[in-house]
């Protein structure tokens, strides 16, 4: 069995930073993301949405892919985000996707373990960014595969999982849900089709209590379970998710920027009290990502109760 600490309870509380918040949410108040310059971003058919890009004849735009990072950038920054932008690696035309190979819990960065070997590689560069702004790893995924695109931190004591058996599976899902229900959170695991790639294609939380979600494609019994926990669910349609329209990520839990041309969502979202922002990321969707895969949150605001310590079956503990 592996442990996520060692078997003193004291270890947990020294990984736990007093000055490092972590993010106990998708949608608190964000001060921190990571972003990677898309130097060297290029369509790999490794994913549905990417390989019918190429299928059209999409080739990357290197100008453009970084001019609409820098005003993806600007729009984060003149919000008061800090961003924190790591160059590209020639080796990772996928790293621009920040978020999927770590994730930033209550208990500080996780790193996870994904599927493909050109994400994989991403990691040690996402690490060494993170580690040079002292946020540093404090586990790692040992078992199975998991990528950040399917964790949703939905609120305090709930975190939802998603497993496609592709990018992530059971075991990689147990084990990072190992952690949160170790803190006596509760952990869904939403199975879904691979099709999809990541959970935040089709479900990305917009405040505490709602979600975008495409719940034709969702499975039901996680509609029910979401509902039941008193989050709503604003219905995107199967085409607005293939352009990653349900992608978005909440910068506070009102300010929701999301990928210019999805008009409906836009208006659904203001109908629905919140404030949508819309910004053109047209090289990235075409590479299977949107916004919410373009940012990796190091840190969200919030006044974390006191925390106990934790062990988790198929994790590490990272000695940095
Ligand atoms: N969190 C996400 N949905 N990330 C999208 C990643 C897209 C990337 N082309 C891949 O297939 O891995």
């Amino acid at each position: 069995m592996k442990l996520a600490f060692s078997e003193n309870p004291g270890d947990a509380r020294a990984i736990v930073r007093s000055d490092f918040r972590g993010v106990f949410s998708e949608s608190h108040a964000l001060t921190d993301v990571i972003l990677a310059r898309p130097d060297f971003l290029a369509p790999v058919p490794c994913c549905s949405v990417t390989r019918e890009s190429i299928r059209g004849g999409f080739e990357s735009d290197r100008g453009r892919a970084l001019a609409q990072h820098r005003a993806l950038q600007r729009t984060l920054e003149t919000r008061g985000v800090r961003c924190h932008v790591m160059p590209g690696v020639a080796e990772a035309p996928d790293l621009v996707f920040t978020r999927d190979a770590a994730v930033s819990t209550p208990w500080g960065l996780v790193a996870l373990k994904p599927a493909l070997p050109h994400r994989r590689v991403e990691l040690e560069y996402l690490l060494a960014t993170a580690r040079a702004l002292d946020a540093k790893p404090v586990l790692r995924v040992v078992e199975g595969t998991i990528e950040g695109g399917d964790v949703a931190i939905i609120r305090p004591g709930l975190v939802v999982i998603g497993v496609s058996g592709e990018r992530t599976d059971a075991k990689g899902a147990s084990a990072l849900a190992g952690l949160f229900t170790g803190f006596g959170w509760e952990a869904l695991l939403v199975p879904f089709d691979p099709h999809f790639l990541h959970l935040d294609t089709i479900f990305c939380m917009v405040d505490e209590h709602t979600a975008l979600a495409c719940v034709d494609v969702l499975d039901d019994g996680f509609a029910d379970a979401m509902e039941a926990r008193g989050v709503r669910l604003l219905p995107v349609t199967y085409k607005e998710a293939r352009h990653l329209g349900c992608n978005i990520l909440s910068i506070d839990g009102r300010t929701i920027v999301t990928v210019a041309g999805q008009d409906r969502i836009a208006r659904l979202l203001a109908d629905s009290g919140f404030e949508p922002v819309p910004v053109d990321i047209s090289e990235f969707t075409a590479c299977g990502g949107g916004i919410h895969c373009l940012t990796m949150p190091l840190a969200r605001l919030f006044s974390p109760a006191r925390l106990a310590p934790s062990r988790a079956d198929g994790m590490d503990k990272i000695v940095a």
